[in-house]
């Protein structure tokens, strides 16, 4: 499977109406907070925006939504992995992406068959507390050795100057937040990134 080079990460519908027009094709909605029939609602209003825009969504965490919204792939941690029901993913036909921080998490995943890892963070993040130190563009090159063919997602403090090196590493995807949400024009920003990523497309 090969995956957009680009990933954006978002937390809102109204975040993928201003930025996936641009011409994001891999995003994630990531919402943390919110009640069952407001997500509900944002996984709707946003599964109807990238089919619109030909954009692969990716649902953050809410596995059982997303099946029941008919969306195709989901985003899992490793605790959210230790909770969901794995088979009733597959055989809902979801596609699955699993998150690692360190060697023994990349074996649960792998364990698990995934359609894509993500490594991070490569570079310390703002967006939330980790207990990792970042990783280094080093470890994205041990992991893609471990995980190909499985594609590896990087993420974690990426921005478009830390993109080439990512990918030289081995990085198939580069995984963003903030510096796209954060920047004082999101929409050049989103287009700076599909540009320099052209290259790996
Ligand atoms: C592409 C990608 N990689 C890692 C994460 C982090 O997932 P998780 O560890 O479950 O943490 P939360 O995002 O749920 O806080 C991700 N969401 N996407
Ligand atoms: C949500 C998330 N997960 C990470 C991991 O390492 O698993 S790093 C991260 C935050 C990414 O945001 P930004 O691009 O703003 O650093
Ligand atoms: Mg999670």
């Amino acid at each position: 499977m090969k995956l957009d080079p680009f990933y954006l990460i978002v937390d809102s519908a109204a975040w993928i109406e201003r930025l996936v027009p641009l011409g994001v094709k891999l995003v994630q909605l990531r919402i943390k907070t919110m009640d069952e029939a407001g997500l509900r609602a944002e996984i709707r209003k946003a599964k109807a925006l990238c089919a619109q825009h030909r954009c692969q969504l990716i649902v953050n965490d809410h596995w059982r939504l997303a099946i029941e919204e008919g969306c195709d792939f989901v985003h899992l941690g490793q605790e959210d992995l230790q909770t969901a029901d794995r088979s009733r993913i597959r055989v809902a036909g979801v596609r699955l992406g699993l998150s690692t921080h360190d060697h023994i998490e990349l074996e649960t995943a792998m364990a698990a068959e995934p359609d894509y890892i993500a490594l991070g963070p490569i570079y310390p993040t703002i967006l939330k507390k980790m207990k990792w130190a970042p990783q280094g563009v080093e470890r994205i090159n041990e992991w893609k050795r471990r995980v190909a063919p499985v594609p590896l997602v990087a993420i974690g403090g990426l921005n478009p100057d830390r993109l080439d090196g990512a990918f030289a590493a081995g990085a198939d995807s580069a995984a963003v937040v903030t510096d796209i949400t954060l920047n004082a024009d999101p929409q050049a920003r989103t287009r700076e990134w599909i540009k320099k990523t052209d290259r790996w497309r």
